[in-house]
C-alpha cells in the first residue's frame, strides 16, 4: 500500500472557522475572491494583455497612422455657388487685425507682369472708390515662405500660383484671398478671342471673409451670431471680389479693343489644421472617439465573460452556497475591473506620449488618465448590469458585442452634439424681438447620460480636442490656435462660443457624471443580481432591502441578538401541523417521522416540515427572466404557473446532530431536489426547513456560513488546481490563515515538510484521506472524474461545518478510493450533521445510521438500516450448492437401480426438505446448481433444524456449500419500490 493510503487512516484534524466578527469575515472573503480574480487573469494572460496592452496599442497606433496621413493640405476646387446670394457691400475690404490670429494680406495674386499688376491696379481704385478702404499694392515680389507680414496688408504679388498655396499651407490665417491669372493668346493668326482666366482662392479657415459682412454680427461679448439662415456660408466676399476682378479685366481689355473670354475658378486655400492635420473639432471627433473607445468596450465584453462564465458553470452559486456573500462577490469583481481599468488607462496615456499625439502632449496627464480609468470602468460596470440577465456566456458575448457596436456608432454623433444633451439648441439660431438669441437647457437628454459613461467620454473628448488641438468655428470658420488642456480647464473652460459660458456645464462635470453612472450601475447590479429569477440561485423578492428594516425591528422587538436566537429557536420547534391528507398505506414509522417533525420538543440538527417543491413551466432566459423581473415589480408574482412537476410532495424528517443521515430514492424521487432547497439554490413552493433553528426561507445567509455543500455535479474552476481550490473555500469559510500556510510550506518546502509530517494540518490530512496529496498541484480540469468527485467532498468539510449536505458524493468512484471517503466520512461526521443521498446501497449501509426511502417524492420507509431490513426484508437468505454427490456406504443408503439421483431430484430433494422444516420458505432462485431460498423473519425459531439438515446434508455430499445471510439493503430498496409501483 503506498504512504498516502496509509495515511488515509490518520486522524482528521478539525479545522473550524475562527469566531470573527461579520465585517472580518466579509473582508477576508473580499480578499479571496480579488486573489482568486487575479489568479484568473494570470492564467487568461493573454486575453489580460491583449486588454491592457495590445488594443490601447492598436488605437494609438491607427491614431498615430490617421494624423501622419492627414498633415497634408486638403484644398478642393469648388464650383462656384452663386445661387443665395445677398449682399450689401460691394467691394473687398480690408482684412481686420482681431479677425485674424496673425497681420494679414488682403489679398495676394500671381504672375506679377505688367498686366497683371495693370489689373490689379484698376482693381485697387475701383475698390477704393467703392469701400473708401485703400488698399496698397506692393512693389516687391513676396517670395520668402518663411516670413510673415508684421502689419496688415493690402494687395500682395507672390510668384507663382503653388507658392500661394504652399504658403497658405505654412500660414493658414494670414491670407485672405489669392487670384492668380493666366492668359492664353489666340492661336496664329491671332484672330479669335484671348482667354483670360483667374482663379480665386478663398480661405475657409478663418471669418474675415464673413465677420464684416452682412449677415453676420461680432462682438466681442457675444462673438459671432448669424443673423439669417439664406446667406452663403462665405458671405457677399467671394461675389464681390468675382465681380470686382471681371470689371478690373473688362476694364484693361477695352481700350485694345480685343475680343476676350473672361472665365473664373474658385479655390480654397489649404484649410487651417493643427500640426497633426485635425482642422475641426469635429473632424478629430469623428475619426478618433470611437477608436479610443474600443479597448474600454472589449474589456467590459471580457469583463462579462468572465462573470458569466462563473454563473454558468455554477461558480458563482458554489461559492454563496458555501457562505460567500454577494457583496463580497461584486465588490471583488469592481476591484479587479478597477486594477483592469488603471493598467489600461496608464497604458494608453504612456503610449499616447511615446507616440507624441498631440492632443496627448497637449492635455494634462491626469485629465486623460482619468477620463480613461473611468470609461473603462464606468463601461465594465455597465458590462455587469447586463450580466444579471445573461445566464449563459454566449448570451453575454452577443449583449456585450452590442453594446460595443452601438458605442462606436454613437460616439461620434455623441462628439459632434454634445451640446444637445445640455441644451437645446434648435432654437439658437432665432433670435427673439430684440435681437438675443434663446438657448434654454434642458435636462430630459443628459439625464439619460447618467446610465452610459462614453456619453461623458464624448463630451469631455470633444472638449479636449477643442483646447489641444485648436478648432474651426463652423458657423464663422474662425480659427482658434490649441491652448492646451491644463487640470485647472476642467472647472474653467473656454467655451468656442461666448454664449456657451452661462448654460453649458464645465469638463469637471463629466468626471463627476462618470462617477455617478459607477454608482448607479454598482446598485443596479446588486439589486438586479438578488432579484432575477435565475436557474442556478434562488432570487429574492424585489422588495428584499425592506428584510433589513425588519431585522432591526425583530432586534428591538426581542432585545438583541440573544432574544432574536431565543424567538427563532421557539420558531424552530414549534408544531407545524401536516399539510393535507396523508398519502393511504403509509408506514408506521414514517407517520412517526412526521410526528416528531411536527411536534418537535428539542433542537435538533435538521428539521424538515411539509416541505413541498412543485416545478412550472417557466425556464430562465434573458427576455424571460427580464419579463419576470417586470412581473415581480408589477404584481406580487403573477405569474402563468403552469404545474409540470411535483418533485417533492410534504416531505417530513428529522436528522440528530453526530449522525449520518442517508436519503434513497431512484432516479427523479425528488433527493436532489430537497438537497437543494436545504442549500438554497431552489425556493419550496411551500414548507419549511430548519438547520440548527435557522429557517431556509428566512436565514440562508447564516444557514450557508455553517454548512457544507457537496452538489451532485462538481463545480469546480477548471483553472484552479485542488490547492487554490481549498484555499479558496478556506478563504470564504474564514479560516486561520496561519492553518493554510502552515500545509502550503509542506508542500514546498523539505524541512517544513519533516516538521509537518510530524503534525499533519487538516488541510493535507483531507488531500490524504482521500487520496488527493500527490494531485493537490494539478489543474481540477485535468482530474479525472472520480478525482474531482473526491475533491468536491473535501471542499464541502472546509470549515468542519455543522450540517454537511452531499449528493451522490461517490458517484464514479472506484471501490478503493470509495472506501478512503467512507472512512474520513466516519471520522468526520462526529459532533455533526451529514445529509448524504447516493444510489449505492452498500455505502448507505455501511454510513448511514438513518436511511430513508423517497419514491416519487414522498417518503416511503424510514429506520435505520436493521430495521429496514427486518421491516421490508424477505428475513433470510439460504444459499446452498448442490454436491457431485460420492456415495459413502456408510452414511448413504445404496443408489436405486438408475444410478446415481440426478440433479434434478436432488434439486427436488432439497426443496421438498426445506419446506417439510419451514413450510413458509419460498425458492427464489434455482439454475447451474444453485438454490436460494428466501425464510421469513417468522421461522426463525425453526432455522436450527433446517441447519441441521443442511450440515447432514453436507455430509453426505448432497450439499456442497451452504450459507446463511440477512436481507440486503438493496433487497429492501427493490421490494418497496415494486410495491410502490404494482400501487400506482
Ligand atoms: N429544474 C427543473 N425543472 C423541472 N423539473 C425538474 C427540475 N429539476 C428536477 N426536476 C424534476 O424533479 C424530479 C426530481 O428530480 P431530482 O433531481 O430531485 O431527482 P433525484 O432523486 O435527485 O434523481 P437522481 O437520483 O437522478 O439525481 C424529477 O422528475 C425531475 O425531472
Amino acid at each position: 500500500m503506498s504512504k498516502d493510503s496509509d495515511s488515509a487512516s490518520s486522524i482528521v484534524i478539525y479545522a473550524s472557522a475562527r469566531p470573527s466578527s461579520a465585517v472580518a469575515r466579509w473582508f477576508r472573503q473580499l480578499v479571496v475572491i480579488c486573489r482568486l480574480n487575479c489568479i484568473l487573469l494570470m492564467r487568461y494572460w493573454k486575453a489580460a494583455i491583449l486588454q491592457s496592452v495590445v488594443l490601447p496599442l492598436l488605437c494609438v497606433g491607427i491614431l498615430y497612422g490617421v494624423q501622419k496621413a492627414s498633415v497634408s493640405g486638403n484644398g478642393k476646387t469648388f464650383a462656384a455657388d452663386e445661387s443665395v446670394v445677398t449682399w450689401k457691400m460691394e467691394g473687398v475690404s480690408q482684412c481686420k487685425p482681431e479677425a485674424l490670429s496673425n497681420a494679414c494680406m488682403t489679398i495676394v495674386y500671381s504672375p506679377q507682369t505688367a498686366e497683371t499688376t495693370q489689373i490689379m491696379n484698376f482693381f485697387q481704385t475701383q475698390n477704393q472708390a467703392r469701400t473708401s478702404q485703400a488698399l496698397k499694392i506692393e512693389d516687391n515680389i513676396w517670395d520668402d515662405l518663411s516670413r510673415v507680414p508684421k502689419d496688415n496688408m493690402g494687395i500682395v504679388p507672390m510668384p507663382s500660383d503653388k507658392f500661394i498655396y504652399d504658403y497658405a499651407l505654412a500660414h493658414p490665417d494670414t491670407i485672405q484671398l489669392g487670384v492668380v491669372f493666366t492668359k492664353e493668346e489666340p492661336l496664329a493668326p491671332a484672330t479669335g478671342p484671348i482667354h483670360w482666366n483667374y482663379q480665386i482662392y478663398y480661405n475657409m479657415t478663418h471669418a474675415t471673409n464673413m465677420s464684416t459682412l452682412p449677415g453676420f454680427q461680432y462682438t466681442k461679448e457675444a462673438g459671432y451670431n448669424r443673423l439669417s439662415h439664406t446667406d452663403d456660408s462665405y458671405g457677399s466676399l467671394l461675389p464681390n471680389m468675382i465681380r470686382a476682378m471681371d470689371e478690373s479685366l473688362l476694364t484693361f481689355l477695352d481700350p485694345q479693343h480685343q475680343p476676350a473670354n473672361l472665365d473664373y475658378s474658385l479655390k480654397s486655400f489649404p484649410k487651417a489644421s493643427s500640426k497633426n492635420g485635425y482642422s475641426s473639432e469635429g473632424q478629430m471627433s469623428m475619426t478618433l472617439s470611437n477608436l479610443l473607445c474600443l479597448p474600454a468596450c472589449i474589456t467590459m465584453v471580457l469583463a462579462m465573460l468572465r462573470v458569466t462564465r462563473e454563473k454558468e458553470s455554477k461558480c458563482k452559486e458554489s461559492m454563496m452556497m458555501m457562505g460567500l456573500g454577494p457583496f463580497a462577490y461584486w465588490i471583488a469583481q469592481w476591484l479587479t475591473s478597477w486594477i483592469m481599468s488603471v493598467i489600461q488607462a496608464s497604458v494608453m496615456v504612456a503610449l499616447g506620449y511615446a507616440f507624441k499625439l498631440e492632443i496627448f502632449i497637449n492635455t494634462n496627464w491626469l485629465v486623460l488618465w482619468l477620463m480613461f480609468v473611468l470609461l473603462t470602468y464606468g463601461m465594465t460596470l455597465l458590462g455587469f448590469v447586463l450580466t444579471t440577465f445573461c445566464q449563459k456566456s454566449g448570451s453575454a458575448l452577443a449583449f456585450g458585442f452590442a453594446a460595443v457596436v452601438g458605442v462606436l456608432v454613437a460616439m461620434p454623433i455623441l462628439s459632434m452634439s454634445w451640446t444637445n444633451l445640455y441644451i437645446d439648441i434648435s432654437s439658437w439660431l432665432s433670435p427673439d424681438a430684440n435681437g438675443n438669441v434663446i438657448i434654454p437647457p434642458t435636462v430630459n437628454t443628459w439625464i439619460v447620460g447618467l446610465f452610459f459613461p462614453f456619453i461623458h467620454f464624448a463630451r469631455l473628448w470633444s472638449n479636449i480636442g477643442v483646447a489641444a488641438l485648436g478648432s474651426v468655428d463652423y458657423r464663422t470658420g474662425n480659427y482658434t490656435e490649441p491652448t492646451g488642456f491644463h487640470w485647472n480647464n476642467l472647472t474653467e473652460f473656454t467655451f468656442e462660443h461666448a454664449e456657451f459660458e452661462t448654460v453649458l456645464p464645465q469638463p469637471v462635470t463629466a468626471l463627476s457624471s462618470y462617477v455617478i453612472n459607477i454608482v448607479i450601475a454598482a446598485l443596479l447590479t446588486l439589486y438586479l443580481d438578488q432579484v432575477i429569477p435565475n436557474e442556478h440561485s434562488r432570487s429574492r423578492s424585489v422588495f428584499f432591502f425592506f428584510g433589513g428594516i425588519g431585522r432591526l425591528f425583530r432586534l428591538i422587538r426581542h432585545g438583541g441578538a440573544a432574544g432574536v436566537a431565543r424567538a427563532k429557536c421557539a420558531d424552530a420547534q414549534k408544531i407545524i401541523p401536516y399539510d393535507g391528507v396523508a398519502p393511504e398505506n403509509e408506514d408506521s414509522d414514517v407517520v412517526a417521522e412526521r410526528e416528531r417533525a411536527v411536534h418537535c420538543q428539542s433542537q435538533v440538527a435538521i428539521r424538515i416540515s411539509n416541505l413541498t417543491k412543485t416545478y412550472t413551466r417557466n425556464g430562465p432566459g434573458f427576455f424571460k427572466n427580464l419579463y419576470l423581473t417586470l412581473c415581480c415589480f408589477c404584481t406580487a408574482r403573477r405569474r402563468s404557473n403552469k404545474i409540470i412537476n411535483k418533485a417533492v410532495d410534504r416531505l417530513n424528517l428529522i436528522t440528530e446532530p453526530n449522525e449520518l443521515f442517508a436519503l434513497l430514492g431512484q432516479n427523479g424521487a425528488g433527493k436532489s431536489t430537497t438537497m437543494q432547497m436545504l442549500y438554497g439554490v431552489t425556493a419550496p413552493s411551500s414548507g419549511n426547513a430548519f438547520l440548527f433553528d435557522r429557517s431556509i426561507n428566512n436565514d440562508m445567509g447564516e444557514i450557508r456560513a455553517d454548512m457544507g455543500v457537496c452538489p451532485q455535479h462538481d463545480v469546480l474552476f477548471n483553472d484552479l488546481t485542488c490547492w487554490e481550490h481549498l484555499q479558496l473555500y478556506a478563504g470564504i469559510k474564514d479560516l486561520p490563515a496561519k492553518a493554510l500556510l502552515a500545509s502550503l510550506n509542506g508542500g514546498k518546502d523539505e524541512k517544513e515538510s519533516v516538521k509537518e509530517n510530524q503534525r499533519p494540518t487538516w488541510i493535507r490530512s483531507r488531500l490524504e484521506a482521500v487520496q488527493l496529496w500527490k494531485d493537490r498541484n494539478t489543474m481540477a480540469g485535468r482530474l479525472s472524474g472520480g478525482m474531482k468527485r473526491r475533491l468536491s467532498t473535501i471542499i464541502s468539510t472546509i470549515g468542519d461545518p455543522q450540517v454537511l449536505i452531499l449528493d451522490e458524493p461517490t458517484t464514479g468512484m472506484d471501490p478503493i478510493h470509495r472506501r478512503h471517503v467512507w472512512t474520513f466520512l466516519s471520522q468526520f461526521k462526529r459532533g455533526r450533521s451529514i445529509l448524504l443521498t447516493t444510489h449505492s446501497m452498500e455505502e448507505a449501509d455501511a454510513l448511514g445510521d438513518k436511511v430513508a426511502i423517497m419514491v416519487s417524492g414522498h417518503l416511503k420507509a424510514i429506520g435505520n438500516t436493521t430495521r429496514l431490513k427486518n421491516k421490508f426484508g424477505s428475513g433470510y437468505r439460504v444459499e446452498l450448492a448442490l454436491g457431485n454427490f460420492i456415495p459413502n456406504s456408510q452414511t448413504t443408503p445404496a443408489p436405486n437401480q438408475q444410478g446415481w439421483p440426478s440433479q434434478k431430484q436432488l434439486e427436488q430433494e432439497m426443496s421438498d426438505a426445506t419446506h417439510a422444516i419451514i413450510p413458509e420458505s419460498v425458492l427464489l432462485d434455482q439454475s447451474g446448481g444453485m438454490m436460494v431460498f428466501g425464510i421469513p423473519l417468522q421461522a426463525i425459531e425453526r432455522m436450527a433444524e433446517l441447519t441441521a439438515m443442511l450440515e447432514r446434508s453436507q455430509a453426505q455430499g448432497r450439499v456442497k456449500q451452504w450459507g446463511i445471510a440477512q436481507t440486503s439493503l438493496e433487497e429492501v430498496f427493490l421490494s418497496l419500490i415494486r410495491s410502490s409501483s404494482d400501487a400506482h
